[in-house]
C-alpha cells in the first residue's frame, strides 16, 4: 500500500493536520506510528484505513479487507456483543457455521464469554475495546489498523496484541499501530514512523528514541496535574520524590 502526497485538514480553512505524507507499507510489514498527543497519528491511521479521505493525494493499493480498531470503540449501539459481531461478520461476507465458529473463537480468545449477551453500551471500556478488536479480526485482514490498542485493555489481553499482530503479518497482512507510550516492546521487526509538526518521518531510528532523564521540580499542589500531563505527552514518569531539604 502506498500513500502518495497525502494532505489532510479537518475543515476548509483550518491548519493542515498532515502535509505531504508519502510512505509505503509492504505486505507482512508492521509499522508503529509514534508521536505525541494530537500529533496526527489517529488521522494518519484513519487515512490508511479509508475511514478518512485525503484532501489531496491518494492511498494506492489498499488491501481489500481492512480491520480497523479505533482508539475508542463506539459502544453506543443497540446490540449485544454477539448480535454486533454477527452483523459485522455478515458485512464481511461470513455466514452460517463458519461465521459462528469465528465469532466463538474470538469471543473465547479475547475472554468475552461472559459478555456474549451483554448490551454494548453497558460494557466497560476495556471490554468494549475487545469487541472492537474481535470485529476487525473475524476475517484475517490484509491491513490491520490499530489505534492505541493497549489503552484500557487488561494485562492479559495486552499480551495478546503482539501475538495477533504476528499472526496477521505471517498471513501476509500489513499492520499499522499507533502508540504514544512505551508499549511497543512486544512487536518484533516493526518499522517506526514518527508524526510531528504535521509531517511524517519514515526513517525514524532507535537512536532517535533513546531516552534521557530530565529532573523537574514542581510545586506539591501541581504534582498530579504535571504527572498526568507528562504521561499524556508520551513521556514515562519514572518516579516522584520529596526534595531533600538543603
Ligand atoms: N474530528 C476532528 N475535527 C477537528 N479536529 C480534529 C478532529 N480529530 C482530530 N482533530 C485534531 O487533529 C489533530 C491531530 O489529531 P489526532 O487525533 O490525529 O492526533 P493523535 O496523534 O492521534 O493524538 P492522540 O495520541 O491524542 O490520539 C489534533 O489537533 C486534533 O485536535
Amino acid at each position: 500500500m502506498r500513500f502518495e502526497q497525502l494532505w489532510f485538514r479537518y475543515a476548509r480553512r483550518a491548519e493542515w493536520t498532515l502535509r505531504e505524507v508519502g510512505a509505503t507499507v509492504a505486505p507482512g510489514a508492521t509499522v508503529v506510528v509514534l508521536g505525541r498527543n494530537g500529533a496526527g497519528k489517529s488521522t494518519l491511521l484513519q487515512l490508511a484505513a479509508g475511514v478518512l479521505r485525503p484532501v489531496r493525494g491518494a492511498v494506492h493499493d489498499r488491501p481489500a479487507v481492512v480491520g480497523w480498531v479505533p482508539e475508542r470503540f463506539p459502544a453506543d449501539q443497540p446490540f449485544t456483543t454477539r448480535q454486533y459481531l454477527t452483523g459485522m461478520a455478515a458485512l464481511r461476507g461470513l455466514c452460517g457455521l463458519p461465521r459462528d465458529r469465528e465469532i466463538d473463537r474470538w469471543i473465547e480468545r479475547l475472554g468475552l464469554g461472559d459478555h456474549r449477551h451483554t448490551p454494548l453500551h453497558t460494557l466497560s471500556k476495556g471490554t468494549a475495546q475487545k469487541v472492537g478488536l474481535a470485529q476487525a479480526l473475524l476475517v484475517t485482514p490484509g491491513l490491520l489498523v490499530l489505534d492505541e490498542p493497549w489503552e484500557g485493555l487488561d494485562a492479559q489481553t495486552r499480551t495478546l496484541i503482539p501475538e495477533i499482530v504476528a499472526e496477521v503479518t505471517a498471513a501476509g497482512g500489513a499492520v499499522l499501530v499507533s502508540d504514544h507510550r512505551d508499549e511497543i516492546a512486544g512487536l518484533s521487526d516493526a518499522t517506526r514512523w514518527m508524526v510531528a509538526e504535521g509531517t511524517l518521518a519514515t526513517d525514524w531510528t532507535s537512536e532517535d528514541t533513546e531516552d534521557v532523564v530530565v529532573e523537574v521540580a514542581v510545586r506539591r499542589a501541581d504534582v498530579d496535574r504535571t504527572v498526568a500531563r507528562l504521561r499524556a505527552d508520551g513521556h514515562r514518569v519514572l518516579g516522584v520524590r520529596e526534595e531533600q531539604p538543603r
